[in-house]
């Protein structure tokens, strides 16, 4: 027999500062899980759009107007005491000082570092996520050819780079991947390698994997022992089998057309929108992009944009 569970939708605020730092709040003695540490925010009530309860709820809780919040990451947790659909959304800017109006604790932390303790378990998924870049750069030495892009990678500061090389021979992917690990070393950046080269003999130090949804859809458990590991996705599929394995994030497009696609259009940004600022994790605007895309992909829900040619 199904037996329909009551879903308790709620806002959440992951209020940022220019530092990167979040709000973190305490939940107040006599509710669930008193004394452990949240994102603000609330439940949504009959009629409110997430925005309208996040809004009321921080304003409320902290006195604070909001004025740029972004949707971010929706996902279901269940606790003995309810079940939840958390909607947290990306705040970036707001009007006044934040200050508990309901005597509640609040503190600015560094998400890698929080010195708050116990963090809700759903609250907690949130803080590798915080440490992702919004954008992420593609190599493109097969487009751009070896020596053009060697040369502009080499002129690019820290960065997450995704090695992906499809059309290059060996001895040429061995090249840039010795390339790509001394540039790793000399700026502190952090490469992820395409599971397309995963075992190859030159990949060199890196730091996580990109799945292709092939080899993500093959999967059954997140591959060890990667401190990253993403995958490239076409639709929800790909997106809900990543959140299954526990990815951190995905690479979802085409968003607009590409070189390497002539003549197919791309999903645009209404598409690309519904999936995302549903998503269960951290998604990437990929395909025929700029950084100049980058707002249309914060509005949209995504963690940011994943650029091949329009990342150099
Ligand atoms: N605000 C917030 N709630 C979270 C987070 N993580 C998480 O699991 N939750 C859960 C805890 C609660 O079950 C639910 C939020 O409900 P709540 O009781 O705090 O909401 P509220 O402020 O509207 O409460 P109330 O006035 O109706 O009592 O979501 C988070 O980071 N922030």
């Amino acid at each position: 027999m199904n037996v329909a569970v009551k879903l308790t939708e709620v806002a959440v605020g992951v209020i940022l500062d220019d530092r990167g730092q979040v709000l973190f709040a305490q939940r107040p003695a006599g509710k669930p899980y008193a004394g452990w540490w949240e994102f603000p925010g609330g439940k949504i009530e009959a009629g409110e759009t997430v925005q309208q309860a996040l809004y009321r709820e921080l304003e409320e809780e902290l006195g604070i107007r909001i004025c740029d919040c972004q949707p971010w990451i929706t996902l279901q947790h269940v606790y003995p005491h309810a079940t939840v659909r958390l909607q947290f959304c990306k705040v970036r800017g707001f009007d006044g000082t934040p200050h508990g109006r309901e005597g509640q604790a609040y503190l600015w932390a560094d998400p890698q570092r929080p010195v708050v303790d116990p963090i809700l378990p759903a609250a907690i998924r949130m803080l590798p996520w915080l440490s992702l870049p919004e954008l992420l750069r593609l190599s493109a030495a097969g487009v751009l050819g070896v020596e053009a892009w060697l040369a502009r990678l080499g002129a690019t500061p820290r960065a997450m780079l995704v090695l992906r090389e499809p059309d290059l021979s060996k001895p040429e992917l061995k090249r840039v991947a010795t390339a790509v690990s001394a540039w790793r070393r000399a700026t502190g950046s952090t490469v992820l390698v395409s599971s397309r080269h995963v075992h190859a003999d030159w990949v060199g130090e890196f730091d996580g994997v990109v799945l292709t949804e092939r080899d993500l859809l093959a999967a059954s458990a997140r591959p060890a022992p990667h401190q990253w590991v993403g995958a490239s996705v076409h639709g929800r599929a790909g997106i809900e089998h990543a959140a299954r394995l526990g990815l951190d994030f995905v690479m979802l497009g085409a968003v607009s057309a590409t070189a390497s696609h002539p003549g197919e259009p791309g999903m645009g940004w209404t598409a690309f929108a519904q999936l995302a600022a549903h998503a269960p994790l951290p998604v990437y605007a990929l395909g025929g992009l700029a950084s100049a895309d980058l707002d249309h992909a914060r509005a949209a829900g995504g963690q940011g944009v994943a650029l091949l040619r329009g990342g150099w």
